[in-house]
């Protein structure tokens, strides 16, 4: 099939996430590939608002693929929620003559590529980058794999402390609205409770549970807590509860934060990357439009964007199961 697409634009957007440089990489490889032009756009969407547009060629992206962050740098653009905002980024696209967009990032920035579309009829791909893993219709979004190896090497540490000082501690994870983070880096770390959106236990629960632990020969315990969770109020008045509950047991807090985000990303990561990159250009020459690129069962797919951010739970329940088992 021929293709009318001769110049391509690329942004990452909302939160960074370990492997966006790859994914911009092999993006920016198969346009030299096929013999299109490539033009990297800084920040975001806010870049795109602003034209802050730079050509990219094969050489541009060398010495990146390792590197974590995003060498494009990211936005959560408050002026793309406005049809202003997006007339201007539109106006921007074409004086600069760009024919497509790809655009690596969440659920929010395929959220804005549906409306932008919708205003301006604008071919985009999409490329999942978020360590959250919150978008459905792909197994795998790229950074999930590096924060959950970041989170396991941070707990691992936590581990010595608790352990040796006979503590309780709840470790705070990242992940927005969704427990993946929480979930395997918490079966991976060998966590005692794992709290998670998807799934509110109630503070009862969770105390009479820990009773029952410490009752079968246990000294210390980390409970993993995604930050969406609905437990306590925040994981500081869960912490009082608990220690105002639990007879016996230090309390303390370990936040994570940014951290997870951060770092060089692992080969998993990276292979996904550069394979999503080469996928989301050879669905543009494919002439697809509005669909992000997915991993199902190790192939590369395409999802409509509406598909990708339904937000429906993929949470897999056996998951729950095992981390129950052993914990025991
Ligand atoms: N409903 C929307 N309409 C227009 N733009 C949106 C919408 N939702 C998100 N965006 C744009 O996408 C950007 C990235 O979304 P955000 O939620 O911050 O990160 P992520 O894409 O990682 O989920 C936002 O800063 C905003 O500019
Ligand atoms: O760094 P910020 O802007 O405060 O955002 C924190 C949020 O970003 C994330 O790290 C990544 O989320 P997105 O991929 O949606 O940007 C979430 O886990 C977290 O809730
Ligand atoms: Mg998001």
């Amino acid at each position: 099939m021929t293709s009318k697409i001769k110049k391509v634009g690329v942004l990452t957007s909302g939160g960074d996430a370990p492997g966006m440089n790859a994914a911009i990489r092999a993006v920016v490889r198969s346009c030299a590939y096929h013999n299109l032009e490539c033009v990297g756009i800084f920040r975001g969407y806010q870049g795109l608002i602003e034209g802050d547009f730079k050509d990219l060629d094969a050489r541009s992206v060398k010495n990146i693929i390792n590197r974590g962050g995003t060498f494009l740098k990211s936005a959560r653009s408050k002026e793309f929620m406005t049809a202003e905002g997006r007339q201007k980024a539109y106006d921007h696209l074409k004086k600069e003559k760009i024919d497509a967009l790809i655009a690596i990032g969440g659920d929010g920035t395929f959220k804005g590529a549906i409306v932008f579309n919708e205003e301006h009829n604008f071919p985009i791909i999409g490329i999942p980058g978020t360590i959250d893993n919150d978008i459905n219709g792909t197994d795998y979004t790229i950074g999930y794999d590096t924060a959950l190896n970041t989170v396991i090497e941070a707990i691992d540490k936590i581990r010595d402390t608790a352990n040796s000082h006979n503590r309780l501690f709840l470790v705070e994870v990242m992940g927005r609205d969704a427990g993946d983070i929480a979930l395997n880096a918490g079966i991976g770390a060998g966590a005692e409770e794992i709290l998670i959106p998807e799934q509110n236990l109630g503070q009862d629960r969770l105390i009479e549970s820990l009773r029952r632990s410490k009752l079968s020969g246990k000294t210390s315990s980390i409970i993993v807590v995604s930050e969406g969770d609905q437990i306590g109020k925040n994981i500081f008045g869960l912490a009082k509860y608990i220690e105002e509950n639990l007879e016996g047991y230090e309390v303390r807090v370990s936040v994570l934060g940014h951290i997870q985000r951060g770092g060089s990303p692992s080969c998993y990561d990276r292979v996904l990357a550069s394979r999503m990159g080469v996928a989301a250009i050879d669905a543009l020459l494919a002439n697809e439009r509005d669909v992000m690129i997915g991993i199902v069962h190790s192939k590369m797919v395409s999802v409509s964007f509406s598909e990708a951010i339904k937000g429906e739970n993929k949470l897999d329940m056996e998951l729950i199961r095992v981390a129950d088992i052993t914990s025991v």
